[in-house]
């Protein structure tokens, strides 16, 4: 792997130009009829180490659709892990249904079997739709699994790791933009108030800030609202929103030509994945609208810090918030590296990750 390849958005897809384009190094369709598992996990690199990274159960529309997005999760998995110094490789799953319908005990042990077909060169966690309880079924038949509840060793949910890792690199942008990383007074949209979205809202809260929240759902936005005192907006105006920070902790590409115009903040950070629709032509966008973007593979890395620090085993809560702490300096040095070298955060993140793995690469790495 020797550059940083562009995600395409095409509607058909190839599975070999689209792997070889991409630079997976494997990809696996696992099929089970008793128990209709229809399940896909992409290896994209293990230069690092073994790849790591969650699995998604969702409704795809398509074959195509499950096919790039695991293709698309596993390559975020190589630069993240990449970029937070960790000694793991990228990889992702993604298993097609409806959770509600499709998720029994024995597809996800049968699930868990396929990634012990692996031998460990994918070691998988939770994502969308998949809860703690349903990892402990698939720990059923692999050992190569994150994401135990912390009674059975493991390291419980990633969430508030991640909404840490995420205030983190909130306050790194902050202080760059301006000139303090007190978030104390500043208002801040969050969009989504998930399991993530929920513990950065409490945080940034507890420091004083201004926060306005969004969500799909009533219930939650309610709750958010009345636990912490923060303010409900709708799920448009959230763009429009005269404030300081935006911070999205709910879907991905909700940086893009319809909505970058409308915002007024100086900083983008948050927890979801994927937020730049397109990452060359909103990353400049960006800047030209003088927002300072804090990449989100870099910033929401805690939780994948939590999975680490529980396969390498003796698993310690306090260590693994000192290590998402680190992400406030290297955000502060990518923030700085883009500036200097006038490319856009995305691009320097990415740069600084493949420089990592292309270096390691030439290293003889036993694991
Ligand atoms: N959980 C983790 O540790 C972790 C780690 C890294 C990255 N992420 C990313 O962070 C994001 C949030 O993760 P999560 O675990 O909190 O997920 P979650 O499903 O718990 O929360 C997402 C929230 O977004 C809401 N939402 C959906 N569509 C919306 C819309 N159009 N407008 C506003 N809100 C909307 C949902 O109702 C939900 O409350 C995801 O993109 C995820 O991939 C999560």
């Amino acid at each position: 792997m020797s550059e940083v390849k562009e995600i395409e958005s095409a509607e058909e897809i190839s599975v070999f130009e689209e792997i070889s384009r991409l630079g997976h190094e494997q990809v696996m369709f696992c099929h089970d009829e008793p128990t209709g598992l229809k399940a896909i996990i992409g290896i994209h690199n293990t230069v690092l180490g073994p790849s790591l990274g969650g699995t998604r159960i969702w409704n795809y529309a398509s074959e195509e659709e499950a096919l790039r997005d695991v293709l698309r999760l596993s390559r975020g998995m190589t630069f993240k892990n990449a970029i937070s110094g960790l000694n793991l490789g990228g990889g992702k799953a993604v298993i097609i249904g409806d959770a509600a319908k499709i998720k029994s005990e024995a597809l996800l042990r049968r699930f868990g079997r396929f990634v012990d077909d692996l031998g460990g060169k994918y070691i998988t966690a939770e994502d969308v739709n998949m809860k703690t309880s349903d990892i402990e079924y698939v720990a059923m038949s692999t050992e190569h699994v994150t994401g135990l509840p912390e009674v059975m060793g493991g390291g419980g949910d990633p969430s508030p790791v991640t909404a840490y890792g995420t205030y983190m690199g909130m306050k790194a942008a902050a202080k760059k933009v301006y000139g303090s990383d007190n978030l104390e007074n500043k208002k801040i949209t969050v969009q989504g108030v998930g399991q993530v979205g929920t513990y950065l809202v409490e945080r940034l809260r507890k420091e004083g800030a201004e926060v306005f929240i969004s969500d799909i759902s009533d219930s939650k936005l309610q709750k958010v609202a009345e636990e912490f005192g923060a303010k409900v907006v709708s799920q448009e105006d959230i763009y429009d929103m005269d404030v300081d920070i935006y911070a999205p902790c709910a879907l991905g590409a909700t940086l893009n030509d319809d909505t970058i115009s409308r915002l007024k903040c100086k900083v983008v950070a948050g927890a979801a994945n994927n937020q730049l629709a397109d990452e060359q032509i909103h990353g400049r966008m960006l800047i030209e609208r003088g927002i300072t973007y804090a990449p989100d593979f870099l910033i929401n890395a805690g939780g994948v810090m939590n999975c680490y620090a529980e396969y390498q085993g003796g698993y310690k809560r306090e260590k693994v918030y000192q290590k998402a702490e680190t992400i406030y300096n290297i955000t502060l040095d990518i923030l700085n590296k883009a500036e200097k070298e006038d490319i856009t955060t995305q691009e320097a993140a990415l740069k600084l990750a493949l420089k990592r793995i292309t270096d390691m690469g030439n290293v003889k790495l036993a694991y």
